[in-house]
């Protein structure tokens, strides 16, 4: 599937830290190790009310990773999905007599277009799970083979499902006690309470075809893949084995992330799947977390077409720390305009103070678990004392306005 459009990053002077993140598995904040090349996979949409503030404060907190890797010297071989096949988009393409195939796709593009407005740098690799369906096909087979799957004894329907005690480190990842588990498992779209699985948490793989659902023939028999061996097979696929990042949103953090990591285990053997497990906090609305469920949505192509600048949204979204639930208010959005103009007034003059330091502390700020209220602040300071003193560095604006960019995202 085609990605979106790339964005050009300048290049900086220097570097800051090692970056550091929160990592779920372990419940700490740890250095990150990439090689020359770091490998990320970001969950992508499940295409339908695309794009809201939710889905753009996560895309935005994993842009801010990618950009401070970058800026470190790291590549970044970057993958996203899209979750165009499976249940929910169904039943929203039902419920609106839409066909799901032009939906998804209707959808898809209006992402990739939030996504280039808002600066997202694209990933490498941007795969649908219909595109997928072979390869992830192939990756069912070979667990049923390994017998970390097995068939449901129900001859109607002999669906595949994951056996999750294969790698013997199920819950790792998520460290949810069984309870949370089976909870979360029947509202996230698992089936716990099917009669014959092995275990209740154990995940569909492959889900023979069902009268007037859409199916693809494979060696499994006609059918389609489950949600979370997706992601396990376009990620090991493309960035092996064992990846430097698995991100999404903390919804994600169970059944979804912990699934596929034992999936990709169990085919691999090599644990752990991701050596850091990222989630980023709920974007709200009215008290409420934003989402399609709900129908409590902003849209960032509705702000975008009243003509509100895709800078101001990045802003107001990263003004808050990535991994708290936090709301979006319209006194947000204002704030990050006029934050914006202070930074604007500030990048006119002819010159100002040294923009060093506040780079090397922009630097020191994203380093420590993407502290953007502090990384911004670092800006304010600095936008601050050139507009009230001015400053004799003349260089300072265009290294300010680089820096600005290049590790924020946001072009003035
Ligand atoms: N209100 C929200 N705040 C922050 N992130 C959100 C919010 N709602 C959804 N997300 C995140 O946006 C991403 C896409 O969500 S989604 O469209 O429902 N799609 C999926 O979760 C699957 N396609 C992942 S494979 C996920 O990482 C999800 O956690
Ligand atoms: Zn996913």
């Amino acid at each position: 599937m085609q990605t979106w459009a790339p964005v050009a990053l300048p290049a900086l002077e220097g570097s800051g830290p090692p970056l550091r993140l929160y990592d779920t598995s372990t419940a700490r904040v740890r250095p990150t190790a990439p090689g020359d090349v770091a490998t990320m996979y970001v969950c992508g949409i499940t295409p339908y009310d695309a794009t809201h503030l939710g889905h753009a404060a996560t895309y935005l907190a994993f842009d801010l990773v990618n950009r401070y890797w970058r800026d470190l010297g790291h590549d970044v071989h970057y993958v996203q999905n899209v979750t165009d096949i499976d249940e929910p988009l169904l039943e929203r393409a039902d419920r609106d007599q839409d066909d799901w195939v032009v939906l998804g796709m209707r959808e898809t593009a209006l992402f990739r277009e939030d996504m280039a407005a808002l600066r997202v740098v694209p990933p490498r690799d941007y795969i649908g799970a219909v595109e997928a369906i072979p390869e992830i096909a192939e990756l069912v087979a070979k667990l049923l083979v390994d017998g970390a799957a097995y068939r449901i004894d129900d001859p109607e329907y002999p669906d595949v499902y994951f056996d999750s005690a294969a790698t013997g480190h199920f819950g790792y990842e998520s460290r949810y006690d069984e309870e949370t588990m089976l909870r979360l498992s029947r509202e996230r779209g698992g089936d716990p309470d099917r009669p014959g699985k092995r275990n209740p948490v154990d995940a569909l793989l492959w889900r023979m075809e069902r009268p007037g659902e859409p199916a693809w023939d494979s060696d499994l028999g006609r059918g389609r893949p489950g949600w979370h061996v997706e992601c396990a097979a376009i990620a090991l696929n493309r960035l092996g084995t064992q990846i430097d990042l698995n991100g999404g949103g903390s919804d994600l953090i169970f059944p979804h992330h912990e699934c596929g990591a034992a999936h990709a285990e169990a085919l691999t053997g090599d644990h752990p799947f991701a050596r850091h497990y990222t989630h980023t906090g709920m974007i709200g609305l009215d008290g409420e977390k934003m989402s399609k469920s709900r129908g409590n949505l902003v849209f960032v192509s509705k702000l975008r077409n009243a003509g509100v600048d895709p800078n101001a949204i990045r802003a107001a979204l990263i003004s808050g720390h990535y991994r708290q639930d936090r709301p979006w208010t319209d006194s947000l959005l204002a704030e990050a305009q006029e934050r914006l103009a202070r930074w604007r007034a500030a990048l006119a003059l002819e010159a100002a103070p040294s923009a060093d330091d506040m780079i090397a502390s922009l630097r020191q700020h994203l380093a420590d678990d993407l502290d953007t209220p502090r990384a911004l602040a670092a800006v304010d300071a600095w936008a601050a004392e050139a507009v009230e003193r001015r400053g004799t560095d003349r260089e300072a604006p265009a290294t300010a306005r680089a820096a600005i960019d290049a590790l924020l995202g946001i072009t003035l």
